[in-house]
C-alpha cells in the first residue's frame, strides 16, 4: 500500500492533488480509505469540469514527467494503481461527455422538434422555446388575458385546467363568441382566422386549426405550452386556446389594421406616410430582436414576410406567426425547404441550413418592401440589385407615393441596412440587435429634424405675428394723427 502512495505522491508531484497524497499516509488506516476517495472524487472534478480535458492533460504531463523516474524505481504497484486512477479519469470523462450530449440531444428535440399538423400535412416544427425557459409573463404585459381570464371564470370554470399560464377556452364559448363562426378574418395555411368578441367586448382573432389533424391533444398543448411563454409588444401574442369537440384553435390578441403587405398593395388601402414605414421597420426588428435575442432559447421566426406583419390600431407593427410549423415550399415538386419564395435566404437554399441570419436576410426584403412597395415576388430583388450599382440608386426606386414625401437621406441610410441584411454571407449580415439600433438612429435622426423644422416654423411664426401687431400699432397711429389733423 505505501508503495502504491509513495507512487502516487511521485506521480502526482507539483499537482494540487499532492496534498492528499500526503495525507493518505499521514492518516491513521481507517480514515486512509476516505482521504482516498476524496482524491478519486477530486480527480474527477479536475477532469470533468470545464475545459473538460484540462485534468486528464494535467495527469497525463505529470504521469509523463513521473513516471519514467518511478519506473526506475520499479513500484509496480504503483503503475498498476496509476493507470487504474488514469483510466478512472478517463472513463469519467467519457461518461460525463456522453451524458453532456444526449442531455443537449435530448433537449434539443423534445423543445425544438414538435410534429404539428398544418393542413393535414403532418410535419415538423421547430421550436426553440423551451419549457424551462426563465420567460416569465405577467398581468401586467397581458392587460386582455386578465380581462379574458375573469370571463373565463365567470364562464366556465370548471375547463379552466390548463397545461399553461394561457387561459382555455370551450367551443361554446368561441361559437359564441365568433357569432357561429361566421367573422372570418382571413384564410392562412393553417385554416380559417376569425374575429372574436368577448362579452366584456374585447376583440381577440381566433385561428382554427385544420380539423383533418393527427396532432394529438398533448402535442398541442405543449405547443400552446411553448408559444404562450413568448409575450413582446411586437409580437402578436398568443392569449388563448381552444381544444374541444376535436378541434384545436389558437386565440391570438386582434390587430385592426391588416398585415403590411395588404397596405402596401392592395388598391384602397391607405398610403403609410414615410414616418409609419420607418416606426413600421423598428417595431417588426424589435419583435425579431425579442425571438432571436430575448427568448431563452431563442426562436427562429423562419416565415418573414410583409403578410406575417399585422398592424394595430396605432398603426404599430407586431410580427405574427412565429413558432408555427411552415409549410413546405411547393413549386410543383416537393423542395423540402420551408418559408416563403421571395424572403428565402439563398444561403438557406444552398445548404439547408436556417440561421438567425435567414430571417435577417427575410427582415432586409422586408426593408426594401417597405422603401419600394415592389412585392419580392414581382422581381423586387432585380430592381434593389440594380439599385445597389449607384449611391442615390434608391431614389429611383423608391414608392411613387413617398416622392417628394420623404427625406432622401434617411431612404439611403435605411437601403444601406437593407443591403448589409441581404448580404451573400450570412456572417456579413448585422445581427437584428444591430439592424434595430442602426434603424432607431435613423428615426432619432428623423425625429431631431422634424422638431427642428417645427421649431423654426413656430419661430418664424411668431417673428410674423409680432411684425403684423407692429404694423397694426403703426396703423393705429396714423389713422389718430390724420383724425387729430
Ligand atoms: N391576430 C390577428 N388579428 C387580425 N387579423 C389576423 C390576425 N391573425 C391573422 N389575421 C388575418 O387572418 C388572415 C390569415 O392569417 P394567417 O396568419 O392564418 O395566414 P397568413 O399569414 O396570411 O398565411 P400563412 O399561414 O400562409 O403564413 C390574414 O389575412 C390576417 O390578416
Amino acid at each position: 500500500m505505501f508503495c502504491s502512495i509513495d507512487f502516487l505522491r511521485g506521480l502526482l508531484r507539483g499537482s494540487v492533488l499532492q496534498p492528499y497524497v500526503s495525507l493518505i499516509k499521514s492518516s491513521p488506516p481507517p480514515s486512509r480509505l476516505r482521504v482516498f476517495c476524496l482524491l478519486l472524487h477530486r480527480m474527477r472534478i479536475l477532469c470533468v469540469l470545464s475545459p473538460l480535458k484540462v485534468g486528464f492533460l494535467h495527469l497525463s504531463l505529470l504521469v509523463s514527467r513521473n513516471t519514467g523516474m518511478l519506473l526506475k524505481r520499479s513500484h509496480f504497484h504503483g503503475v498498476a494503481l496509476g493507470i487504474l486512477i488514469a483510466s478512472c479519469a478517463f472513463i469519467a470523462i467519457r461518461w460525463y461527455r456522453s451524458r453532456f450530449h444526449l442531455q443537449r440531444y435530448a433537449d434539443e428535440n423534445s423543445i425544438t422538434t414538435l410534429p404539428i399538423r398544418t393542413n393535414g400535412i403532418n410535419t415538423s416544427i421547430d421550436y426553440s422555446a423551451s419549457l424551462s425557459s426563465s420567460i416569465t409573463t405577467n398581468g401586467l404585459q397581458h392587460p386582455a388575458k386578465n380581462v379574458q381570464q375573469s370571463w373565463w371564470n365567470q364562464h366556465s370554470k370548471d375547463l379552466f385546467a390548463s397545461a399553461s399560464s394561457i387561459p382555455r377556452y370551450s367551443y361554446k364559448d368561441i361559437q359564441k363568441s365568433t357569432q357561429n363562426f361566421t367573422t372570418i378574418l382571413g384564410q392562412g395555411s393553417f385554416g380559417p382566422v376569425y374575429k372574436a368578441t368577448l362579452p366584456t367586448n374585447d376583440v381577440l382573432a381566433v385561428k382554427v386549426l385544420a380539423s383533418n389533424s393527427r396532432q394529438g391533444e398533448k402535442e398541442f398543448q405543449t405547443e400552446v405550452l411553448l408559444l404562450g411563454r413568448l409575450h413582446h409588444r411586437n409580437l402578436v401574442n398568443l392569449v388563448g386556446y381552444c381544444v374541444d369537440k376535436g378541434q384545436h384553435m389558437l386565440i391570438y390578441e386582434y390587430t385592426s389594421n391588416g398585415s403590411l403587405e395588404n397596405l402596401l398593395y392592395c388598391e384602397g388601402e391607405r398610403v403609410l406616410s414615410w414616418e409609419e414605414r420607418l416606426q413600421i421597420a423598428l417595431d417588426v426588428s424589435h419583435g425579431i430582436e425579442y425571438l432571436h435575442e430575448g427568448a431563452v432559447p431563442s426562436v427562429l421566426h423562419r416565415d418573414l414576410k410583409s403578410a406575417n406583419i399585422l398592424l394595430d390600431q396605432s398603426m404599430r407593427a407586431k410580427v405574427a406567426d412565429f413558432g408555427l410549423s411552415k409549410e413546405e415550399v411547393f413549386d410543383g415538386r416537393k423542395s423540402g425547404l420551408k418559408g416563403t419564395y421571395g424572403y428565402i435566404d439563398p444561403e438557406y437554399m444552398s445548404t439547408n441550413r436556417f440561421t438567425k441570419k435567414s430571417d435577417v436576410y427575410s427582415f432586409g426584403i422586408i426593408i426594401f418592401e417597405l422603401i419600394t412597395a415592389i412585392h419580392p415576388q414581382q422581381n423586387l430583388m432585380e430592381y434593389v440589385n440594380l439599385a445597389a450599382m449607384n449611391s442615390d440608386g434608391v431614389d429611383e426606386i423608391l414608392d411613387k407615393q413617398l416622392v417628394g414625401r420623404c427625406n432622401l437621406k434617411e431612404v439611403r441610410l435605411l437601403a444601406s441596412i437593407a443591403y448589409r441584411c441581404l448580404h451573400k454571407s450570412p456572417r456579413k449580415r448585422p445581427s437584428i440587435g444591430d439592424v434595430s439600433q442602426a434603424i432607431s438612429k435613423i428615426r432619432k435622426r428623423h425625429l431631431t429634424k422634424e422638431e427642428t423644422m417645427t421649431m423654426s416654423f413656430t419661430g418664424d411664426l411668431s417673428k410674423v405675428v409680432k411684425q403684423i401687431e407692429h404694423q397694426q400699432v403703426e396703423l393705429s397711429n396714423i389713422i389718430s394723427t390724420r383724425e387729430s389733423v
